[in-house]
């Protein structure tokens, strides 16, 4: 492993344009933090322009959250648009498990080979096919309960699984890392794992894949603890969020990230 400084500070210095099909309750956070973060978010959906984007992007970012017939479409279109470039693209599951509709556009996408998966545990068990507790968009299982899907996952894809939440797990199918950075009051603000998917997409457009992915969710995770030590509660959190993705220094980081690797 890297120190994750050099991936926050690759990431800072190409500033990469990422584009975002993402739902409308994140469509504002990811992009106010990814731009904290150093990023250039661009959300483009429409079926029309979305895969010429994903062909000009450095990076892209597709998530389920609010669906509907078209833009299912508009997100294989981008999907593969970035396949086929060799753009490196996140796909984030939201509620996958929820509905058939949801089920059948996760093995789809599962299918052009994403090359970060990125959800909460219940997400990346059902995206596996395993039972799962969770119905919505929040978790309703631990994340050691997904660690053999996220691992059955990344065999089938090639790509990277993060699982997160209490203490975030990633894997390639060969290495595993360990995430411990984070404060409970994020599960506690919508949207603030679309978000992540957002700074994972970015970070991984300049290093190694898993590397950088760890290095994401550490950044993130140190973020949200500092920010949560200032403020009192959901509200306060958010802006202090932002400003604690946007002062964090490399050193910091180093210093603040909790990772082990196996
Ligand atoms: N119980 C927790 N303690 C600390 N950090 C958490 C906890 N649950 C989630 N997080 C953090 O919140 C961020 C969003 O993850 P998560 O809540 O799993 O995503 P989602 O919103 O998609 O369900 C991640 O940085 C994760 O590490
Ligand atoms: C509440 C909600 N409903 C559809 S998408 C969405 C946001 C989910 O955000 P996150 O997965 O980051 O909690
Ligand atoms: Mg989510």
């Amino acid at each position: 492993m890297t120190d994750p400084s050099r991936s926050l500070l690759a990431m800072r210095t190409t500033a990469p344009l990422i584009q975002n099909i993402t739902n409308y309750v994140a469509m504002n956070i990811a992009a106010n933090v990814m731009l904290a973060g150093g990023a250039s978010p661009a959300m483009v959906h429409a079926k029309e322009e979305a895969s010429e984007f994903a062909g000009l992007a450095q990076g892209l970012t597709v998530n389920i959250g609010t669906l509907d017939a078209e833009w299912a479409e508009c997100m294989v279109l981008a999907a593969r648009a970035a396949q086929d470039h060799g753009t490196p693209w996140v796909l984030d599951p939201v509620a996958v498990g929820a509905t058939g509709m949801r089920r059948a556009l996760g093995q789809r996408l599962l299918a052009l080979k994403p090359t970060v998966i990125r959800g909460n545990a219940s997400e990346i068990l059902a995206l596996a096919g395993a039972d799962t507790r969770g119905r919505g968009a929040d978790a309703a299982d631990g994340v050691e309960a997904a660690e053999q899907a996220a691992h059955a996952l990344a065999t089938q894809t090639g790509g990277v699984v993060a699982v997160t939440g209490a203490i975030d797990f990633v894997t390639d199918g060969t290495r595993t890392a360990r995430v411990a950075n984070g404060d409970p009051i994020m599960t506690r603000v919508t949207a603030l794992g679309c978000a992540l998917t957002g700074v994972v997409g970015a970070f991984i457009t300049s290093g190694p894949i898993f590397d950088s992915t760890v290095a994401a969710l550490a950044y993130y995770g140190l973020a949200g603890e500092v920010a949560a030590k200032t403020t009192q509660g959901p509200g306060s959190f958010q802006p202090a969020f932002l400003d604690a993705l946007y002062a964090m220094t490399g050193p910091d980081l180093d210093e603040g990230a909790r990772i082990s690797t196996t």
